[in-house]
């Protein structure tokens, strides 16, 4: 995290007049998507992505994987089921191919899950992006690709910019990797491995690896598609994944809503006593975000899946909680958000890694919540949050979405939160000030976006 910038956009967030009780359709998964796209790429065989989020980080990924040769046609489908019509995404695989330069902005999925692509396709792909994404770690994607066979010109850091000279191929076999990090090390050697000449051996060697459920994701792509892939919890041995090589199949993926963007909406419920009902909730998935059903449980709503998707109700008692967010670690500005409101402390741990997010979000909630009257500290690995009455002010959001969902969520108790930059939800969630806005209805408080 740098120092806060001078606010420019600011964007009053509205406070709850009442209970909320809303329904809101939650845009499709980033982390689905993203893998969608690269595993159809990657494929023997056109596929189709329906419901696909189209947000910054999912455009980025299309364009990159486009600038490699790939064909990505943007349709309004029905599918035969009716499950998956709406827009859609056709993906017609190519020879990959440089050169080329992929932005990345600031996507930790296209950062890490492309180099791997890269190096299968024929000639230079140059990676650029945000300043920030400088910063954030990839030495693990770096150092195992050299070591599978491929040639890359990166600086003396491990990070970006970068330039991988693909071959055509890679050699592929066995690597040790330190993924404590960014569980997106392993994923990325993974989803390309079906490609790589002898598959891959991914073994981590570091100290706790975060957010498994997304490691899962991957896998359960990845069979989807057509792949052998053994596990530690198919038998195998802890910290182990081999990916056999093999043809991928062209799949017709129906993308999930985004249950980790769902957090702010039955934040809101929580917070103001309210009901919030988030349609196509999946009975079963590898989303982080279905935790959020036990976590709020225990802060004190209750939730109800049915036909309609996921019910969630509040009392309008918020209680702290001690959690270890190490595998769900995207879910924690909204919890720390919903913490400081609560009347018991909150531990929140296992989430180090966070420090090298969109931001370092240890830093920025416990920075931004005290500058409201709030008392947060950071721990070794995570937060303390005492609740304290807060007051309102400019909520810095450091180019974080997750930072400006969590403001909202604040703002909804506290008068006059001023969000600086809620555009930058646009990484993952484009459509958020109308989307909170209307899940509050008419009676709410202001919504237009002013400059300081
Ligand atoms: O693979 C993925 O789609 C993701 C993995 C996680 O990354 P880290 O393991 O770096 O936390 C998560 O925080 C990120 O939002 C999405
Ligand atoms: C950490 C996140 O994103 P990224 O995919 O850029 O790592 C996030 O969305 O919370």
């Amino acid at each position: 995290m740098t120092e806060s910038p001078a606010p420019t956009d600011l964007w009053p967030a509205p406070l709850a007049s009442g209970a909320v009780d809303a329904t809101v359709t939650v845009p499709g998964s980033k982390s689905v998507t993203n893998r969608a796209l690269v595993l159809a790429a990657l494929a023997a065989e056109p596929g189709w992505v329906r419901r696909p989020l189209r947000s910054r980080d999912t455009l980025l990924m299309a364009e990159a994987l486009r600038a490699m040769g790939v064909g990505i046609e943007e349709t309004v489908s029905s599918s035969s089921t009716g499950a998956g019509s709406g827009e859609a995404w056709r993906v017609i695989p190519a020879r990959l191919h440089g050169p080329a330069t992929v932005d990345v902005g600031n996507a930790g999925t296209v950062m890490r899950f492309l180099p791997p692509v890269a190096a299968l396709a024929d000639g230079p792909i140059r990676f650029d992006g945000d300043p920030r994404s400088y910063e954030r770690p990839l030495h693990g994607v770096i150092d195992a690709l050299r070591a599978l066979g491929a040639r890359i010109d990166d600086n003396e850091r491990g990070a970006l910019p970068l330039t991988v000279h693909g071959g055509g191929a890679l050699d592929g076999g066995t690597v040790e990797i330190d993924a404590s990090s960014s569980s997106q090390f392993v994923s990325a050697l993974l989803l390309s491995a079906p490609r790589f000449n002898q598959g891959v051996e991914v073994r981590h060697t570091g100290a706790v690896l975060p957010s498994m459920p997304h490691i899962r994701m991957t896998v359960d792509m990845l069979r989807m598609a057509g792949a052998q892939v053994d596990t530690p919890e198919s038998g195998g041995e802890p910290n182990v994944w081999r990916v056999s090589s093999s043809a991928l199949l062209g799949r017709d993926i129906v993308v999930e809503p985004d249950l980790s963007n769902a957090a702010p909406f039955l934040a809101a419920a929580l917070v103001t006593g309210g009901r919030v009902t988030i349609p196509d909730w999946p009975e079963r998935t590898t989303q982080p975000g279905d935790a959020l059903r036990e976590i709020f449980t225990a802060m004190g709503g209750t939730c109800e899946l049915s036909d309609a998707g996921l019910t969630f109700t509040g009392t309008g008692r918020i209680t702290g909680i001690e959690a270890d967010l190490h595998e769900v670690g995207e879910l924690t500005p909204v919890i720390a958000a919903v913490a400081a409101l609560a009347d018991s402390e909150s531990v929140l741990s296992g989430i180090a890694h966070l420090r090298l997010h969109e931001t370092d979000r240890l830093a920025a909630l416990a920075k931004e919540i005290n500058e409201l009257g709030g008392d947060v500290t950071e721990t070794e690995d995570g937060l303390r949050i005492r609740p304290r009455p807060l007051h309102g002010g400019v909520f810095h959001t450091y180019e974080d979405h997750r930072l400006a969902t969590a403001a909202a969520v604040i703002g909804l108790a506290v008068d006059g939160v001023q969000v600086e930059n809620v555009a930058t939800t646009a990484k993952t969630l484009p459509d958020f000030p109308e989307l909170w806005t209307g899940m509050l209805g008419p009676v709410a408080g202001a919504t237009t976006v002013s400059r300081a």
